[in-house]
């Protein structure tokens, strides 16, 4: 029986990450959890699954919960609370499932603790994959990858020598826009660039999928979890979502990882690893139904913000933390109506290009670069 922590239970990956654990109730039970503003679905959850320990983002919240379940519960808030919920002393495994590199802090104290971490949160190894993995490493704990493409993999990889891996082939949807020209991009909507052809998740990964950061994110995740310099991370355009990624050996070997879209897969994966649980509900990949599988280069000038993230990735130390910090403020900004589309990518562009890089962040200076990179963006508005 494993003890969960999850954070992010009101989330596209902490529903189904729930999924998961009321499908195995003799594998699974939930210990705590957290969620941010959605207090009426955290209600929901809280009655269901009854964890001893529930962090909310305000104390109005907290205080608001308290009133409502007695001493049934402890309520915790912020930053602080996100942190008790990941270091609750029953919790074995934390599934970090939060937007944002709110994360990296409960995700950081986690492993110090000893907890294995299931990752959705790629953004936490995208401002600081370095003190992330050296963490893993001196605390002996797995970071097991739950986005689709590096559960992908680490499946395919199984364990196979490093040195005998030629490159890990990424693969992209090519998010809402994907037949759009650049031109074409001037004054698309919000609505349009949330309808994901292939994937129901939360609103801002959905418009990373649309910029095509999202790929951008994957491949530095990629790089921090699979140890593997850029130069051997390639991504392919694959619209059926299909072939979740791959992974070339030296011999011309090419080992793909395939399945219909369903994030309870690689969440359960990373529960379950190295085992693997029957999945209620799963619809069979019946190959034929696809008839065709399609695959086209990658055009590095029609999606430029994955090219603004291979280069940030190349440089390293902050500068994968201010591409990280300028995306989620700019995104933020364009579903809040404030900035258009195209704008998202100057705005990550201007912030790079006016950073002074840092080569070997401490904790204390990714934060810091983290804030001051979201107040430049805001002040591009004006
Ligand atoms: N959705 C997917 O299929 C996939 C997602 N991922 C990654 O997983 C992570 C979560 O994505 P997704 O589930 O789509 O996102 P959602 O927006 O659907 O959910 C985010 C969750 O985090 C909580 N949250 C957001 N901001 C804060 C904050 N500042 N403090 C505390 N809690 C907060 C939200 O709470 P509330 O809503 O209550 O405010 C919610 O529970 C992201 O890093 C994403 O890139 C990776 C692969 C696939
Ligand atoms: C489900 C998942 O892992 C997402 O990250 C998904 O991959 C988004 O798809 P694209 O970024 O390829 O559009
Ligand atoms: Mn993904």
């Amino acid at each position: 029986m494993k003890s969960i922590s999850l954070l992010g239970a009101t989330g596209s990956i902490g529903i189904q990450t729930l999924d998961v654990i009321e499908a195995h109730p003799e594998h699974f039970v939930l210990t705590a959890l957290s969620f941010g503003k959605n207090v009426d679905k955290g209600i929901e959850i809280i009655r269901k699954f009854k964890p001893a320990l529930v962090a909310v983002s305000s104390k109005e919240d907290a205080v608001k919960l308290r009133t409502l379940f007695g001493n049934e519960v402890s309520f915790v808030y912020g930053q602080e609370g996100l942190i008790e919920v990941a270091l609750h002393p029953s919790v074995d495994v934390v599934v970090n499932a939060v937007m944002g590199s709110v994360g990296l802090h409960p995700t950081l104290q986690a492993i110090a603790a000893g907890k294995q971490i299931a990752l959705a949160n790629k953004e936490t190894l995208v401002t600081a994959g370095h003190l992330v993995m050296e963490a893993a490493r001196a605390h002996n704990v797995a970071v097991l990858p739950v986005d689709s493409e590096h559960s992908a993999i680490f499946q395919c990889l199984n364990g196979e020598r490093s040195e005998d891996v030629e490159r890990l082939i990424l693969t992209a949807s090519g998010g809402s826009f994907r037949e759009y020209t650049r031109p074409q991009l001037e004054g698309v909507t919000v609505e349009q660039a949330l309808n994901h052809p292939n994937w129901s998740m939360g609103a801002k990964i959905t418009i990373d999928s649309a910029t095509m950061m999202n790929k951008g994110l994957e491949v530095i995740e990629a790089h921090w979890l699979f140890q593997m310099p850029y130069e051997k991370i390639d991504v392919v355009l694959h619209k059926e979502s299909i072939i979740h990624s791959m992974v070339e050996y030296v011999d011309g070997s090419t080992i793909a990882h395939l399945g219909n879209p369903d994030m309870r897969v690689p969440i359960q994966y990373a529960l379950t690893y190295p085992d693997r649980l029957h999945i209620p509900r799963a619809k069979k990949l019946n190959l034929w139904e696809y008839g065709q599988l399609h695959f086209a280069k990658m055009d590095y000038d029609r999606f430029t913000c994955l090219k603004l993230a291979y280069e940030a990735g190349k440089r390293g130390g902050t500068m994968t933390t201010v591409l990280n910090a300028a995306n989620e403020a700019a995104v933020q900004l364009f579903l809040e109506g404030k900035i258009s589309f195209l704008a998202i990518e100057a705005f990550i562009e201007k912030a790079l290009e006016t950073h002074d890089l840092i080569e070997r962040p401490s904790l204390e200076e990714i934060t810091k670069v983290d804030e001051e990179t979201r107040r430049y963006v805001q002040s591009l508005l004006s």
